[in-house]
């Protein structure tokens, strides 16, 4: 059965004299992807800063619900604790990895956290503490399994910044999946990619969606990403939610057509 993950009510930010996100509300499912999109400036990057916290919305609630019934409303929460306490993880539009560090560093700094835990966050307990040595030994092990599942093992010796732009975009989406995130924020994952490494992003999601049960929820232009992965679309335009349904359902909704797709994109 089908079960919300993240509800959003009556979302609004307003800066100064513009509405940017005009009363949206939407559900995301849980171990679905829903893709938000829409024309330039309707507002779909400022809904995601609002569910990371980098934005107070100005009214609105934005409720996520763990499958253990935890709950968690993320306007109340600092973004610290949207990715701590309520496992939300999020990537940009232009990418922020380390580019000096390896493939596998890159994967172990962002399992920094329950490493410093095993270490009780003093020196003491990097010296041979079975419980460190435990905590590192499964630190390497997942950040294999995702380089496995991102097609990246071969290249997890090879820094960062001198991987193929693709295999940039499919590390920040693992990296930030090492935090084991229950909701996954994607901002424009497609952007830059050509056809072959579009093909391997929707790859990745699709085994992410269907191996983890992460929820997904990405911002995208791309199309031929947006309409063969998403299970469930919203479609904002001038800050306004005009869709909100399946592929097929947006794709053939008349004011989706009039206000962005166009029909030669449907096609
Ligand atoms: N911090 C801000 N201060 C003032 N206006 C802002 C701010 N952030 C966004 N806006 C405005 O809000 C509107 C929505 O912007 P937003 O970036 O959310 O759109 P978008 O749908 O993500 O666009 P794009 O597809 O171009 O990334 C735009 O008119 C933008 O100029």
């Amino acid at each position: 059965m089908k079960r919300a993950l993240l509800t959003v009510e009556h979302l609004t930010m307003r800066f100064g004299g513009l509405t940017a996100v005009d009363d949206v509300s939407f559900t995301a499912w849980d171990g679905e992807i829903t893709a938000i999109i829409g024309p330039n400036g309707a507002g779909k990057t400022t809904v995601f800063n609002c569910l990371t916290g980098f934005y107070q919305p100005t009214v609105g609630r934005l409720l996520l619900e763990r499958a253990d019934g935890e709950r968690f409303l993320l306007e109340r929460l600092e973004a610290y604790r949207i990715g701590r306490d309520a496992k939300v993880a999020r990537t940009f539009q232009n990418i922020r990895l380390f580019p000096r560090m390896t493939v596998l560093e890159n994967l172990l700094v962002a399992q920094h956290t329950s490493l410093m835990r095993a270490s009780w966050y003093s020196v003491a307990g990097l010296f041979g503490l079975a419980n460190y040595r435990h905590a590192e030994d499964a630190a390497i092990e997942k950040a294999r399994h995702y380089m496995e599942l991102a097609n990246l093992v071969e290249v997890a010796d090879w820094q960062a910044g001198n991987l193929p732009y693709g295999a940039q975009r499919r590390l920040e989406i693992i990296r930030a999946m090492c935090s084991d995130p229950v909701l996954l924020c994607l901002d424009e994952p497609a952007a830059g990619l050509n056809p072959r490494e579009s093909a391997e992003l929707n790859d990745l999601l699709l085994l992410l969606r269907a191996e983890k049960g992460v929820g997904i929820l990405l911002i995208e232009h791309d199309m031929s990403v947006v309409m063969r992965i998403s299970d469930h679309i919203v479609v904002l335009d001038y800050g306004k939610k005009i869709s909100d349904g399946t592929a097929e359902q947006v794709q053939n909704d008349p004011r989706v057509i009039a206000a962005y797709l166009g029909e030669e994109e449907v096609a």
